[in-house]
């Protein structure tokens, strides 16, 4: 049943980018280290690329004005990609050049070898040439003084490429974010150890961890806590002052074990406490001193979609990345193939398999089972389809959203 004091997946993700503190700490990073961190200022060429004309094919540098079908020119020089020499080239002439190497000052057109016949130091061209033919002009990719990469621009290896290219060795990028990480639950044991009567494995922090390595965070692993309030009080005081968010899973719901949320009520504020998705609903956010608290709900695919859906665009945000509101997962449109009858009131998340049909339309058929607590449908799932939180009732063949697993928020 849908209740109006939940919030919408929209509202949750607003108020917690509202509460972000914006990273100003700055640091210096070779570009090998820099990967996946957000630039910190804006970036502007310092040279031109390419830094001369150069040719972009093997053959020969002419006049164009002597470029015309049938004429005889005569081969005076040759330049190499990496020669400084600048051979003049009169009326007639040509010189014979590389790929990479710089157009004489006399030339502005490049003929491919291809397109001429070679009679020792004569060639004769079999098509007529126009001028800047072949020629990568100074400049054209990128004029020194121009804006590359601007503050905040989570750096890919593209962008390091284009870095390198310019002659950079370092940049400034914001430092890194401290995120501690815990789990609680009497029942909960770290994998390695052998289960006694009424333990599970614990496995929420691998998965956590793993979808927060690509944001190239800190990770502080303050383990398992028991479901007891004053154990829990005395991490969390000692997390808040090591932290700058705090993620932790389980005991946010309603039951006798659960302190998560009176804990945080206590030793700081919540700010909001459910939200109307499925799963995750009991998640909670908060501050505890300094830090942010996030608390997701203890069932594994709960505690995985809520990070994915929030958790990650807050630290992304909190990371001084721009871009992180609107579009922070690719969502395409499916025809589903089944039927689907559910009680309205969450948006749900369903783990599902979307193929590619040879008209290349998508269709998307959701796993049989849902539960919260099942992970292996996570893993054989290649997408989220989303069933907004009004529907009840989705007939095969309709169209619905669904968010490609393979495709990662680093827009
Ligand atoms: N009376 C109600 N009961 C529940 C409600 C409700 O509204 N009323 N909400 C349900 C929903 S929805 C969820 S989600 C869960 C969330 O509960 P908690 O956050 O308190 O999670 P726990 O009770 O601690 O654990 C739930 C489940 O997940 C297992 N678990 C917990 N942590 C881990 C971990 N790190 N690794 C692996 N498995 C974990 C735990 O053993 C439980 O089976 O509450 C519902 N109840
Ligand atoms: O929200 Mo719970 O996450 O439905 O299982």
């Amino acid at each position: 049943m849908a209740n109006s004091s939940w919030l919408s997946l929209s509202d949750a993700l607003h108020t917690m980018l509202s509460a972000a503190k914006l990273t100003d700490k700055k640091e210096t990073l070779a570009l090998g280290s820099a990967l996946g961190r957000v630039t910190a200022t804006d970036i502007y060429a310092q040279v031109n690329v390419p830094p001369c004309n150069n040719s972009a094919m093997d053959g020969y540098a002419l006049r164009s004005a002597d470029g015309k079908s049938g004429a005889r020119l005569a081969v005076t020089a040759t330049v190499l990609a990496g020669d400084s020499h600048n051979p003049a080239v009169a009326e007639g002439q040509c010189v014979r050049i590389m790929t990479g190497a710089p157009v004489p000052a006399d030339c502005d057109a490049v003929v491919i070898q291809e397109n001429v016949r070679r009679d020792a130091d004569t060639i004769t061209l079999h098509s007529d040439v126009s001028p800047l033919d072949n020629i990568r002009q100074t400049g054209n990719d990128i004029a020194q003084g121009s804006l590359i990469l601007a503050r905040g621009k989570r750096l890919t290896p593209a962008d390091l490429m284009l870095l390198s290219s310019m002659g950079n060795t370092h940049i400034e990028v914001y430092q890194q974010l401290n995120i501690g990480l815990l789990a609680t639950g009497d029942e909960l044991v770290a994998p390695g150890t052998p289960l006694q009567a009424g333990q599970i494995y614990e496995s929420n922090r691998s998965g956590i961890a793993a979808l927060l390595a690509p944001l190239n965070v800190r990770i502080k692993d303050y383990g398992i806590a028991p479901d007891e309030p004053e154990t829990l009080k005395a991490l969390l005081k000692r997390a808040q002052l090591e932290c700058d968010i705090i993620i932790s899973s389980g005991g946010v719901s309603v039951g006798d074990a659960d302190f998560v949320k009176p804990v945080l009520d206590e030793l700081g504020s919540i700010g909001f406490w459910k939200i109307a998705i499925k799963p995750g609903k009991p998640f909670a956010f908060g501050q505890l001193g300094n830090a942010l608290f996030c608390g997701l709900p203890g069932n594994p695919v709960s505690a995985y979609v809520t990070t994915e859906q929030l958790v990650v665009p807050l630290l992304r945000y909190s990371q001084g990345e721009s871009n992180v509101g609107n579009a922070h997962r690719l969502t395409l449109q499916a025809r589903i193939t089944q039927d689907i009858q559910r009680r309205a009131g969450r948006l749900d998340f369903q783990r599902a398999v979307f193929t590619q049909n040879a008209d290349g339309t998508l269709s998307v058929t959701p796993l049989a089972n849902q539960s919260s607590g099942v992970m292996t449908s996570f893993t054989r799932a290649n997408c989220y389809m989303l069933i907004p939180a009004d529907t009840a009732t989705l007939n095969a063949g309709e169209f619905v959203d669904i968010q490609p697993f393979s495709v990662t928020s680093m827009v």
